[in-house]
């Protein structure tokens, strides 16, 4: 097997060969951290989006999904803290010009001494962090004298505050127009619509408020692929109780959204919790999921319990009450919040890291490969691929008919070029769990050969169970 690098650089290939990923604007040699989800990467998405929304509303009587604005009113950052404290603490090198993120920094160093001598540095720079002391973080660098990885220098500029949000002008005249942001994180679309919903719905509390949707943060240091991208998009669901219960909620939803992964096949070895012991202003308990990605364990999804941090400052600024009547015990209060926030890139580099797989079929008689992608059928892109064996003998009408059956039910494909195994390759490296071929016995039976993606296994079929067969197995 490949080392895991390798991996990440080959999964990276295969998505721009095959019409899943490309990197944004191409032509022009891109933009940094932004990405075009190409033909089989959109469906693919999709179909986990639509899986999420239907787990989360239509398998959740309490909770119901919203589609808010990118645009929000600016005192909506003001209240939800972003405006003051949605940044991270940055320094560039002055010879290589080169900007990182102290933590960062400091971390890549701390890799590089003994373990005890790394832990301790490590928790220096926690410390100073917290105090919000930036001056004590580039004595730490400066005794350190750690160095830029292009320059090789420790010649540093101070250290900075960077806000990660994107800002713009609303209005057409300059002097008219105001500022506003492109938002960091759905949840606050979720939060100022909190009694719109509440009260039209009619929803009592415990419920929630899903939402997916794009989110924009202007990363310090964004690489790794579609892992940490500037343009992303998040499906979060914020769940409304009462103060007092968030933790038996919190503890509900960390389970609830580990098994959602496992649903999706992910081996359970690669899923792990990992509990935050510094806790972000908002927050009296957080955890991520995080996935064992070919570049190590890395956060997934955040769970985190936000108390009523969120709707208590939009009712302090905006003067708007935010409580919910509680009938059951007679008492007006702002609810508590638990929400689930994960990241539906950092999703699809999930499936593609658990479903990439190269293959070595050699036989003693001839050399042979390939690389597949083992989608579970109900996310995969394509889920059946229709070859007539021929050009001829009316096999590509028999095939046209199935793809008639077929096509209102799930996303199909017709091929008739190339030999009939090169056609199961393509389909492999694009995730078809299902293939069908018309031959000649399908003209006197009314049979077709099935092709089993992960197998390799051929069997054959009556056209009239293609159809039902293929959605049983989407649906398991
Ligand atoms: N720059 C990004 N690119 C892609 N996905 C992201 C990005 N930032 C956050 N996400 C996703 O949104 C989810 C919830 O956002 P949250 O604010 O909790 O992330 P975070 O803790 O800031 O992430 P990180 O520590 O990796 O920056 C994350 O778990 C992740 O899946």
């Amino acid at each position: 097997m490949a080392t895991d690098q390798n991996k990440f650089q080959a999964i990276i290939s295969h998505c721009k060969e095959y019409g899943f990923i490309f990197q944004s604007s191409e032509i022009y040699d891109g933009l940094s951290a932004v990405y075009d989800y190409g033909q089989y990467g959109a469906e693919l998405k999709k179909n986990i989006k639509d899986y999420w929304w239907k787990s989360m509303t239509q398998m959740h009587d309490n909770i119901v999904g919203i589609d808010a604005a990118i645009f929000m009113h600016p005192s909506t950052w003001k209240a939800s803290g972003h405006v003051d404290s949605f940044s991270d603490p940055m320094i560039d090198n002055k010879d290589s010009k080169k900007r990182y993120r102290v933590d960062h920094l400091i971390e890549g160093f701390a890799a590089t001494m003994n373990p005890e001598e790394g832990a301790s540095l490590i928790k220096e720079m926690e410390q100073l962090e917290a105090a919000g002391d930036y001056k004590g973080l580039k004595d730490l660098i400066d005794r350190h004298k750690i160095k830029c990885s292009v320059s090789g220098t420790a010649n540093w500029t101070d250290i900075r505050q960077f806000n990660l949000m994107f800002s713009t002008q609303l209005g057409s005249v300059a002097e008219e127009a105001s500022e506003i942001y492109l938002r960091p994180e759905t949840a606050q679309g979720i939060f100022v619509n909190f009694l719109n919903v509440q009260k039209t719905g009619r929803m009592k509390i415990p419920f929630g408020i899903a939402q997916i949707g794009k989110a924009f943060r202007n990363e310090i240091v964004a690489r790794q692929f579609i892992f940490r991208m500037r343009e992303f998009e998040q499906m979060e669901m914020q769940f409304f109780v009462r103060p007092g219960t968030e933790m038996e909620w919190y503890n509900y939803w960390k389970e609830e959204r580990l098994k959602w992964h496992k649903s999706l096949g992910i081996n359970p070895e690669r899923l792990r919790f990992h509990n935050h012991t510094k806790l972000a202003h908002y927050a009296n308990a957080a955890l991520d999921i995080e996935y064992d990605f070919p570049i190590g364990f890395k956060e997934l999804e955040g769970i985190h319990s936000r108390t009523d941090f969120d709707l208590k400052n939009h009712q302090e600024l905006s003067g708007k009450k935010m409580q919910y009547f509680d009938p059951e015990i007679n008492k007006n209060y702002i609810p508590y919040v638990v929400e689930t926030s994960v990241g539906l890139d950092r999703t699809v580099m999930m499936i593609l890291s658990e479903a990439y797989e190269e293959q070595d079929l050699s036989t003693e008689e001839k050399q042979d490969s390939r690389v597949v992608l083992k989608f579970p059928a109900k996310i995969a892109p394509i889920k059946l691929a229709v070859f007539p064996l021929t050009k001829k003998d009316g096999l590509p009408e028999i095939a046209k008919t199935i793809m008639d059956q077929g096509r209102p039910h799930f996303r199909c494909f017709y091929e008739e070029k190339d030999a009939i195994g090169k056609r199961y390759r393509r389909q492999d490296a694009i995730g078809t769990p299902f293939c069908v071929t018309v031959d000649h016995q399908t003209k006197e039976d009314n049979t077709v050969t099935i092709r089993y993606r992960d197998t390799m296994e051929q069997e054959r079929i009556g056209i009239d169970q293609l159809i039902e067969l293929v959605n049983r197995k989407i649906a398991e």
